[in-house]
């Protein structure tokens, strides 16, 4: 069915529910004034299809989607009232699943309960740079009480989630946000990781003005105790759209850590490093149960990769991946142009939020909302990392020293590519 069908088909359904047309009409989300950033009017293109298909249908649309996990569709789990009442006020999606392994006879299960959380700015871009970090503070608290009364262990935050992603103007003005790792945005996660014995990564904009005041694009690791336990700095930056970060900061320095937190070991892939295989791969090396993938990014650029690169990753190295995205449209004071001849405009497009989480086994959870701000919870049974290890045998098959060597040759200035020429190419010529 189309979109078009699927909405007649909506309205149709609700008509009937309803006793009248236009008592549908009023209340179908499709007539209602569709938010932007919405699909369709919902949330989710998941939503759209569980609100407009046969059960039947979307159990099958669901299984094809989001994959199974241990044989069984992915369970929704309940959270606190005091979450729900905390997700209506302040007009976050809330949603929370579990991720089961199957039960050892030698091991007892590890369930870690993990939060993501994506957020849009608080306030335009034009007001007082103090003010709008304050404001942007405010509109987590509440996200962080949810996930801190749910019980989450984990907890991680998009991209330079304390400022607007500003770095599309190149205008170096914007530097002014970034902040030493124990800056105000690591005290004031400190204190909620401390209230809520609960682990937070923290991505900002970084300064380090032990050396030369030198900024870089960095996730702090919070630890239960509200210690810092370590930083990871963004490997890979984006040199494409309008995503100009090179201007800002330069490529990481910190290689793959994993760390070692009381809840797994969990290592961060900020970003446009989720296009880089190698990337993941040294995570996984390193031994990380969990990664990180906090991300800004819009959808006429990246959106069809969204729902892929960061599933394929947790597949190919048998870990958990936790993929957050910014949320809503950033309108910036000045004009700029993207260097393509199309006209300046002084908005970067919409980020789409839609923040997963994927699973060694291949399922991942719907993602939630396109177009709000939001917390994901999922409770995950980490014994499931060594179990698909064990299953598939990626590691033990992965011929690491054939790539080692192609590598180390590649690097050369004498590489030549191996390519073997077809002799009647040749004789042709
Ligand atoms: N923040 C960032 O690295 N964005 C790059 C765009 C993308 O990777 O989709």
């Amino acid at each position: 069915m189309d979109l078009k069908a699927m909405e007649l088909d909506l309205n149709s359904k609700q008509g009937k529910e309803n006793g009248g047309e236009a008592e549908a009409e009023a209340k179908s989300p499709l007539s209602r004034g569709v938010p932007e950033g919405s699909v369709h009017g919902f949330d989710s293109l998941y939503r759209l299809l569980e609100a407009t298909l046969n059960p039947e249908v979307f159990q099958e649309a669901s299984r094809i989607l989001v994959g199974l996990n241990c044989g069984q569709s992915l369970e929704r789990i309940l959270l606190p009232e005091h979450a729900a009442s905390l997700s209506t006020k302040h007009d976050f999606d809330m949603q929370a699943f579990r991720f089961r392994a199957d039960e050892e006879a030698l091991r007892q299960p590890r369930v870690v309960r993990v939060g993501l959380i994506q957020n849009s700015i608080a306030l335009p871009t034009t007001a007082p740079f103090s003010n709008q970090k304050k404001a942007i503070m405010q509109r987590l608290k509440p996200m962080i009480d949810a996930a801190g009364v749910s019980g989450v262990n984990i907890l991680c935050l998009q991209e330079a989630w304390m400022m607007p992603f500003a770095f599309c103007t190149r205008e170096k003005s914007w530097c002014e946000f970034a902040e030493p790792i124990d800056g105000e945005s690591t005290q004031f996660l400190q204190d909620l990781a401390r209230k809520y014995n609960m682990v937070i990564v923290n991505p900002i904009l970084e300064r380090d003005s032990k050396h030369g005041e030198v900024i870089w694009n960095t996730a702090v690791i919070i630890g239960n105790q509200g210690n810092i336990v370590g930083t990871h700095r963004k490997n890979h930056i984006p040199r494409v759209g309008d995503f100009n970060e090179s201007t800002y900061y330069m490529e990481g320095n910190t290689g793959h850590p994993v760390f070692e937190t009381c809840y797994g070991k969990i290592a961060v892939n900020i970003c446009y490093g989720r296009h880089h295989p190698l990337n993941w791969l040294a995570f996984g090396l390193n031994g990380a149960e969990i990664v990180f993938n906090p991300s800004a990014t819009v959808g006429e650029l990246s959106e069809p990769m969204w729902p892929i690169e960061a599933r394929n990753a947790a597949i190919a190295n048998s870990y958990f991946v936790g993929s957050i995205n910014r949320v809503g449209t950033e309108t910036f004071p000045n004009p700029f142009t993207s260097g393509d001849g199309k006209p300046q405009h002084s908005d970067f497009g919409h980020f789409y939020g839609s923040s997963y989480f994927s699973a060694p086994d291949a399922s991942c959870t719907p993602s939630i909302s396109r177009h709000r701000d939001g917390l994901l919870v999922s409770d995950m049974d980490l014994n499931l990392c060594r179990q698909l290890k064990d299953k598939w045998g990626f590691r033990m098959t992965a011929r690491y020293e054939l790539y080692a060597n192609l590598l180390s040759r590649y690097l050369k200035p004498d590489f030549s590519p191996q390519v073997i020429t077809d002799p009647s190419l040749q004789k042709r010529q």
